[in-house]
């Protein structure tokens, strides 16, 4: 059911430090920053020949990345994106094998416009997991 490994998403406290290591130190294409209020983040991609990273920092009261950077200051892994072909039979599925999908259970667009949903990470090995339709 997964396909490609969309990205790879690193809350980072300094968005701007952040940007300027993956474009001067590392070398990498890093776009600019776009504020995404609905989902309570600012985001950078970062883009790989193979996959993309996507730095974030939290935007506004109440974003849902908050505790995780209070908890990892200098910044941590956060979550994986892998992209599924049809996203409603998938949340449909997985939500019959037993896991959570978080929020109130409906896709909302994300940073590439098209329809993402998360699945709570204790149901899948201490990972956080995004699907973003193909
Ligand atoms: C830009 C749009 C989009 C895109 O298109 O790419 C994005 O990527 S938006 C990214 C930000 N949005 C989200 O993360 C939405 C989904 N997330 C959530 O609903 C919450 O963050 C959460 C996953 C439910 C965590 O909520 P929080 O209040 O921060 O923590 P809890 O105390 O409820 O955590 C419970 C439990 O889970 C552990 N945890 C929390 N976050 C992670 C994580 N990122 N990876 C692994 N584990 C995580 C946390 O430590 C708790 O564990 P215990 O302490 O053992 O109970
Ligand atoms: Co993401």
């Amino acid at each position: 059911m997964i396909g490609r490994l969309n990205h790879v998403a690193i809350v980072v406290p300094d968005l701007e430090a952040a940007s300027a290591t993956y474009r001067a130190t590392l070398g990498a294409n890093v776009s600019a920053a776009v504020d995404l209020p609905e989902h309570g983040v600012t985001t950078v991609f970062v883009e790989l020949p193979n996959t993309k990273i996507e730095l974030l920092h939290p935007l506004g009261e109440g974003s849902p990345i908050a505790k995780f950077l209070s908890q990892n200051a200098s910044g941590g892994i956060h979550h994986i994106c892998y992209e599924v072909d049809d996203i409603l039979a998938a949340r449909d599925k997985l939500k019959a094998e037993g896991l959570r999908v978080l929020g109130d259970g409906e896709p909302k667009i994300g940073a590439h416009g098209k329809p993402v949903l998360f699945l709570h990470p204790k149901d899948l090995f201490g990972t956080l997991v995004e699907l973003e339709q193909a």
